[in-house]
């Protein structure tokens, strides 16, 4: 990646600043979002790595900052916590192909797998993320109806998950759908406890996160310079770049508290490390300026 220029990058982030100004006042937004960075997660799953326990034992943590493993049964769940997991997400899914592509099983099943790893959590004293794939198409379904997508999430939220993820997985929706699909998902899980996870295959990442957050959605997952794809959805793409995201959210005025200068570089350093091209068009911009 080109050297970025450390002060028309500052520019760049002043310009966000001034459009928050202008526009803070008429915004409909929640004032903070809470963006869950799944960049070491979802945006390296598809890289050769280590499995959790070596990746958990290996990494130098920092207090403050949770470090997430996906369980999909109780054995992932048992071998999390023996590597230290302070946190664990549960992965289900709103079609059932995609289920049994993914974890081998039926959405049924899984979520019986699902309340077995929420019950040994909960004794534990260990926080369950939720995350529903699937939620606006599916490789193998085509069109997911919103209907499922709210079953399937209250269920897992009445199991006791925190919160519960919405992964547009193979990036096909559109704002619209998404509006379908939250409005009847908020019938079944309170606002507060939703959050999205687009991907970014068709370029409508960032339109349908605008969408989830006029609709009161403050939790985005997103990943450093938009790595990312499940294996199991052929020709998904990367996830929204955070960096995307953090620009989009600073011009409307919410506050993240992220560290956009850092967020740059944090996406230089890990493209340099795969050798990749950030799929971020803000990190993009930015070299070019
Ligand atoms: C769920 C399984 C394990 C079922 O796999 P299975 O083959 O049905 O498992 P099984 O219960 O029949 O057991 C077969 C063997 O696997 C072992 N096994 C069983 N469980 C585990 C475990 N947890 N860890 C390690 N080993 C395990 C088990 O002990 C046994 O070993 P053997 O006796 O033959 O030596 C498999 O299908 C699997 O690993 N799936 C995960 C796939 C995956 O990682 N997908 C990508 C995640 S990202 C995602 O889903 C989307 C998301 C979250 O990013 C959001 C979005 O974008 O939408």
């Amino acid at each position: 990646m080109a050297t970025m220029r450390g002060s028309l990058r500052q520019r760049l982030v002043g310009l966000a600043s001034v459009r928050a100004a202008s526009t803070s006042s008429v915004s409909t937004f929640p004032k903070r979002v809470k963006i869950v960075e799944v960049g070491p997660r979802d945006g390296l799953q598809n890289e050769k790595m280590a499995d959790h326990i070596e990746v958990l034992k290996g990494i130098q943590k920092f207090p403050g900052i949770n470090y997430p493993v996906l369980t999909p049964n109780f054995k992932g769940f048992q071998a999390a916590v023996a590597a230290g997991a302070k946190e664990v997400s549960i992965f289900g899914a709103a079609s059932e192909l995609f289920t049994r592509k993914n974890i081998n099983c039926s959405i049924d099943e899984s979520l019986q797998r699902f309340d077995q790893v929420l019950k040994a959590a909960q004794a534990a004293g260990i926080p369950v993320r939720g995350y529903v794939s699937c939620v606006l198409g599916c490789p193998y379904e085509g069109k997911i109806s919103p209907a499922k997508v709210a079953e399937v999430s209250k269920k897992m939220y009445s199991m006791g998950c925190y919160e519960i993820s919405l992964g547009d997985t193979i990036g096909v929706g559109t704002p619209g759908i998404m509006k379908d699909m939250l409005s009847a998902v908020m019938h079944e899980v309170p606002v507060a406890a939703l959050a999205v996870h687009c991907h970014d295959t068709y370029g409508q990442a960032l339109a349908n996160t605008l969408m989830a957050l006029q609709m009161g959605v403050s939790v985005v997952d997103a990943s450093v310079a938009g790595l990312g794809g499940c294996p199991y959805a052929q020709g998904a793409s990367g996830n929204l770049a955070t960096e995307d995201l953090v620009y989009m959210l600073e011009g409307l005025g919410i506050h993240t508290g992220v560290n956009f200068q850092k967020l740059l570089e944090a996406g230089t350093f890990i493209c340099q490390a795969l050798n990749r091209k950030t799929s971020s068009k803000v990190a993009q911009a930015t070299c070019k300026l």
